[in-house]
């Protein structure tokens, strides 16, 4: 079959499987509630977010038309404490697709054990089809129309894709002047100067950097000279490859949403990083680019998406070469495609392992808003590492001694705190 035939099928593969995150999500839930000894009815609290609040934003735009935006936040579960988790700005964003990454925030936070439950916000817009006045307009129409449900105890927003300290900073504004007293503890992944915390910017590469270490120990391979191949150049993936580059192992291909680069000798990262625009996209300086979808395939040690979700899915988890695949983006790979790459021995460390350093670091930063004290990056780097190591660890046991994928161990782990809390308060 020639190659547009071997696209055709994958496509077509790709189609028949199910692709929604909530309902994969519910399923693995499900799974590790019952693994776990836990009724259907705390299934039933667990399976959908105990908020969904969807708002329209009028934006007055540049060339003086109004456009009204549709925003997302979702509250998973706040037994455990108030909910956390970032806002996305992107043109895919949808209703089931906030509501599941509000659900790996419950996961994750139970993982790395934080005093929160998961929350996550979206709208639906491109921005970088947007000036900086009109991204400052929704960031702080957003707020205003969010406030009732969110502030520094009860639900704390944070970046996610295509967001950053900029739109943080607005939001953390806005929220202020509409409390008339000056919240830090409001928002985090602030600018430095506005009560950020060190090691922020850095901190989910970081997490996936700890968990490549330990995967890496557990499969016995060095990261010395390892071929390292990372889809997304943003905040996740271009700081990772970089910690990748400077731990000596060979970062072989990067990309971002319009292509990838590839050299079989390792990428020039610092140069790369250099060029890089506020969004992560570099490759479209470059003529030679190979696809998303082949760099994903290429032979490597180890595999870290970085981008999007649904990339690994049943059509393309038979031709992963890596033997180590590290989640850093929230749901990069399909239920099917877990599976497989399990049946095939790949050790694939799940996104609500790997992604959690930057929550863990976004809970540094509101303790440090909430003592008005800070801390220096070296201390928030050895917190951060402790948290982490000893997460992976406690993830990888459950896998091993349950007999379970690290996916479905991870779910197990994550989900006990939030069931407990629901118990002892009498939800359930
Ligand atoms: N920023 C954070 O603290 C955290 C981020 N994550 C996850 O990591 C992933 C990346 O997030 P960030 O780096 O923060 O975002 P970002 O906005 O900084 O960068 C996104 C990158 O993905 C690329 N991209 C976008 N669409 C793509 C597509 N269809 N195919 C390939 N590449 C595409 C962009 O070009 C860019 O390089 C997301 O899944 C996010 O939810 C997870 C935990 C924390
Ligand atoms: O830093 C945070 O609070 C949340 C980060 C986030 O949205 C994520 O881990 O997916």
């Amino acid at each position: 079959m020639g190659a547009a035939g071997v696209a055709g099928k994958q496509a077509e593969q790709k189609m028949e499987e199910s692709l929604n995150l909530l309902t994969s999500t519910q399923i693995v839930i499900k799974e590790a509630l019952g693994k776990l000894g836990y009724s259907d009815e705390m299934y039933e609290l667990l399976k959908e977010p105990l908020r969904m609040l969807t708002v329209r934003i009028p934006v007055r735009m540049d060339d003086g038309a109004i456009r009204i935006f549709t925003g997302y936040r979702s509250q998973h579960n706040d037994a455990v404490g108030p909910t956390k988790g970032g806002v996305r700005f992107h043109p895919e964003v949808n209703e089931d697709e906030v509501k599941a990454l509000s659900m790996w925030m419950s996961l994750k936070c139970g993982i790395v054990d934080l005093p929160y439950g998961g929350g996550k916000g979206g709208i639906i817009c491109d921005p970088r089809t947007m000036s900086m006045g009109e991204l400052e307009r929704l960031s702080r129409g957003y707020v205003r129309a969010i406030s009732q449900i969110v502030g520094p105890t009860k639900d704390i927003p944070a970046p996610d894709v295509y967001t950053n300290s900029q739109i943080m900073a607005w939001m953390m504004d806005e929220y202020s002047r509409l409390r008339e007293y000056d919240s830090p503890g409001f928002i985090t992944g602030k600018p430095l100067v506005l009560g950020g915390s060190q090691g922020r910017e850095k901190a989910t590469a970081q997490g996936v950097v700890i968990c490549i270490e330990e995967a890496a120990k557990k499969r016995g391979i060095s990261i010395k000279g390892a071929s390292v191949v990372v889809q997304g150049f943003g905040n996740a993936g271009s700081f990772l490859a970089k910690f990748m580059h400077d731990a000596g192992a060979k970062v072989v291909a990067i990309s971002d949403a319009y292509g990838a680069l590839y050299d079989p000798d390792g990428l020039d990262i610092d140069y790369l990083l250099d060029r890089r625009d506020s969004f992560g996209t570099v490759t479209t300086l470059f003529d030679s680019t190979l696809t998303n979808e082949e760099l994903l395939e290429l032979e490597c040690d180890i595999l870290v998406p970085a981008a999007v979700s649904n990339q690994i899915t049943a059509a393309n988890a038979h031709n992963i070469k890596a033997s180590i695949v590290v989640e850093a983006a929230n749901g990069p790979t399909t239920l099917e495609a877990t599976k497989i790459l399990s049946d095939r021995g790949i050790l694939l460390v799940p996104d609500v392992l790997a992604s959690s350093g930057g929550v863990t670091v976004s809970y540094f930063e509101w303790v440090q808003n909430n003592q008005g004290y800070y801390w220096t990056e070296e201390e928030v780097t050895e917190k951060l590492r402790k948290v982490l190591v000893q997460a992976f660890e406690n993830v990888y046991q459950t896998a091993h001694q349950r007999n379970v994928n690290m996916r479905l161990a991870a779910y197990m782990v994550g989900a006990r705190k939030m069931s407990e809390a629901s118990r002892f308060r009498g939800w359930v």
